[in-house]
């Protein structure tokens, strides 16, 4: 059983249109809404491939109820703490004719005090009867910058595992806690180092250096040029498969549903990566967010190398 937290669920927007007029009058084409979230797109991806997974986090208010009920149309089991506060809402605007998504993503509702020991409460209960966690997205505010460093003290202390996908300090805090894997991106990896961009090999050394550290996967996504990923045997890098580009939003998120799968079925580690680095790209290939499918997954796999860094 794999579990996807996600302390900051939203109502994923996403309105079409033919290109975006920054400053003008924009009429859209269509418009979409799904439940969302990181960890609510890896719970579809999950859900998508077959494996067996449930939803937490918290929802509030009328936007809350929706995502619930969205949640439960996928068929995804959820155990979500209600909150006094109102759930976000994240808006995609994707310009058909660049291919390029621009989001505006609302900060979301306060937590209480009261609200975050419940969380940590439930957590206890659930790390003894799930040994996965994914743990994605930013935090809202109200909770402390060591929210998801607390969390991944109680999952390693039940013997489950962690992957983690945030972002500034909250990473920064939740590395000190040693997950079993995180997810950084170019960007993200580079704000933790204290760089405005790093080279492949700065890369190598500063995921490697995290490794040696006892995070088992530090996997850092590069988007269309795909992933590196370094663990305690060495570092290995894939070039992501070409596909015909829809919408990038939530690759990242498939990338960790690719991975928990692989890791949660026993696959080997090189397997494990492939699958994630696929479902990455099979996601940006169509337009709804925390899309996948097996067969275009397993087709993309064959085309992806792994090699490793002498
Ligand atoms: N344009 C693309 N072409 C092919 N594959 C892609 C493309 N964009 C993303 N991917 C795949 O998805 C993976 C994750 O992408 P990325 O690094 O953009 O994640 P991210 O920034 O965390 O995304 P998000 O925060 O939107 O979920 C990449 O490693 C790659 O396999
Ligand atoms: O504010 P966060 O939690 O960092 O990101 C939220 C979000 O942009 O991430 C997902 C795509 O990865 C979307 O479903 C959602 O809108």
């Amino acid at each position: 059983m794999i579990t996807s937290i996600t302390l900051n669920a939203a109502i994923d927007q996403i309105y079409r249109l033919d290109c975006l007029a920054v400053g003008g009058v924009n009429r859209i084409m269509d418009m979409h809404q799904d439940a969302g979230g990181k960890g609510l797109n890896v719970a579809k991806v999950l859900t998508s491939l077959g494996a067996e997974v449930d939803a937490g986090g918290f929802l509030g208010g009328s936007n809350g109820e929706k995502i619930r009920r969205l949640v439960k149309e996928k068929g995804i089991p959820e155990q979500f703490i209600p909150i006094a506060g109102e759930s976000r809402v994240c808006l995609t605007v994707m310009d058909t004719s660049t291919g390029k998504g621009t989001e505006l993503l609302e900060s979301g509702p306060v937590i209480s005090e009261e609200e975050w020991k419940s969380m940590l409460e439930w957590l206890r209960v659930k790390s003894n009867q799930t040994k996965w966690f994914a743990l994605s997205g930013s935090l809202p505010k109200g909770l402390p910058d060591d929210a998801y460093a607390q969390m991944i003290d109680i999952i390693n202390a039940n013997g489950a595992k962690a992957v983690l996908d945030t972002s500034g300090i909250a990473l920064r805090y939740g590395i000190e806690a040693k997950p079993f894997a995180i997810k950084p991106n170019e960007k993200e990896f580079a704000d933790m180092v204290g760089s405005e961009s790093l080279s492949t090999e700065r890369m190598r050394k500063e995921g490697c250096r995290l490794a040696e550290q006892g995070i088992g996967h530090v996997c850092l996504t590069l988007g269309e040029k795909g992933a590196l990923f370094c663990n305690q045997t060495g570092a290995f890098q894939a070039e992501a498969p070409l596909i015909d580009l829809k919408n990038p939003v939530g690759s990242g998120d498939a990338f960790i549903g690719g991975l928990l799968y692989g890791f949660s079925s026993f696959e080997d580690d090189v397997k494990a990566y492939k699958r994630a680095i696929a479902c990455g790209s099979v996601n940006a290939a169509h337009p709804e967010i925390g899309y996948s499918d097996w067969n275009e997954v397993e087709d993309l796999m064959k085309m992806i190398k792994i090699q490793e860094f002498n």
